[in-house]
């Protein structure tokens, strides 16, 4: 039972250098970086929520701002009133601008109950509670193919990830043509035929480019090409999805798109054969779960973006939910996993033969981002001892 008012909101710039080996890299060179806010009550439970905004580095600032500009909405609100009408208080945050951040943080005080809080109650869930406890959830993983890696590190990751029992890829591709033939050749080599590949091109192209460049990298075989354009442009994938029908390639947006109305208008118009719902983009768990509400509707498998730092760490519960509550099917899904930066976090995800394996019972359990202290002393951003001597080489 929660009890207690919200007494102290804290919230942090929290950057990790990940630009300087390339991890995260498209077309964009981003420093995985994070808002971290934690919330404190009075209740003396030793209770705390605990989440992030994922950011690409510069700009995170101006989220830093906003969440310290409204959380006045928060501090002093009594915890069982807020959860007692959750509803009502989800409209009071996200009409007032992006309060999806702090949002999350009161829902992970809320939730820090066994994992079962996720899927309702115990046992109603005819077996396949026992089948993501048993088997995990499966995953695809992108931390094999970023576009700044070189073909020496590719080569190396794509004969060591099969090892540990991935099947499923997902390479950059949209800088240059030829480059990408080439570096699809490889992995596809690598991997095999069997093996399931993913196309990202973030945004790159604009709708004629898209299908013309997806049509000369039909022959790798892709399952599906992911924000083959602008994200905003929900006409334009569906003009892209109809072109590559005949060539078997699928559509793959969601990771850009901040709300539930974005995600009925792709469905509506059938521009997407897979919906990559982002569990720090959208506004809280509320508004992730009518998502996946919308995609059982319009049968669209739910496959979601995780590329990011503390994202994976959030999306293992909603993935659990969907597949337990909503979907209750694994056929064309899967979570996407990077594994850069889990080190910084108390309960990092865990991955067994490439599958999210379900948190226990146990403090894990919760929707929430707990970092160590130790690595958010050292990576807040001017003045952590990792950006101190970054930016005093910089200088130099
Ligand atoms: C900038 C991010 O790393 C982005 O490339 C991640 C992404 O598009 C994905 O994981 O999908
Ligand atoms: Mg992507």
């Amino acid at each position: 039972m929660v009890q207690g008012k919200i007494s102290r909101l804290s919230v942090r710039d929290l950057r990790f250098p990940t630009s300087l080996g390339g991890h995260g890299s498209d077309h964009t060179d981003p420093d995985y970086s994070a808002a971290y806010v934690i919330l404190e009550t009075d209740a003396e439970d030793g209770l705390k929520g605990y989440g992030i905004t994922f950011t690409l580095g510069k700009g995170t600032e101006v989220v830093v701002c906003a969440v310290d500009a409204l959380a006045h909405h928060v501090l002093n609100k009594d915890l069982g009133d807020i959860v007692g009408d959750f509803r009502g208080f989800y409209r009071q945050l996200t009409s007032d601008g992006q309060l999806r951040l702090v949002l999350r943080k009161v829902l992970c005080i809320w939730l820090q109950q066994p994992f079962s809080m996720l899927c309702g109650t115990m046992g109603q869930a005819g077996g396949k509670e026992e089948q993501m406890l048993m088997h995990g959830y499966p995953a695809y993983t992108t931390s094999c193919a970023w576009l700044e890696y070189s073909d020496d590190m590719l080569k190396q990751l794509c004969t060591q990830a099969p090892k540990g029992g991935w099947t499923r890829f997902k390479v950059k591709v949209g800088a240059d043509l030829q480059d990408d033939i080439l570096r699809c050749r490889l992995i596809r080599n690598m991997i095999g035929p069997e093996k399931t590949l993913m196309m990202d091109a973030n945004q790159r192209w604009d709708v004629p480019e898209a299908v013309e460049w997806v049509s000369k990298l039909a022959e790798f075989k892709p399952l599906w090409i992911e924000e083959p354009t602008s994200p905003d442009d929900i006409l334009g994938h569906a003009t892209i999805s109809k072109a590559l029908v005949p060539l078997g390639i699928g559509v793959a947006i969601g990771e850009m798109c901040h709300n539930r109305v974005m995600f009925k208008q792709l469905l509506q118009a059938e521009a997407l054969q897979f919906l990559q719902s982002d569990s720090c983009r959208l506004g809280s768990v509320n508004e992730s779960l009518s998502v996946l509400l919308m995609a059982k509707k319009f049968e669209i498998p739910v496959c979601p973006h995780a590329g990011g730092v503390g994202l994976c760490e959030l999306v293992q519960h909603l993935i659990l939910f969907d597949f337990i509550s909503i979907s209750a099917s694994l056929t064309n899904r899967m979570c996407e996993y990077v594994d850069h930066l889990l080190e910084h976090f108390k309960y990092p995800v865990i991955i067994k033969n490439a599958s999210y394996v379900a948190p226990k019972l146990s403090g894990e359990a919760g929707y929430y981002t707990e970092m160590k202290e130790e690595s958010v002393k050292k990576h807040q951003y001017p003045d952590g001892k990792v950006w101190k001597k970054l930016l005093t080489a910089q200088r130099n």
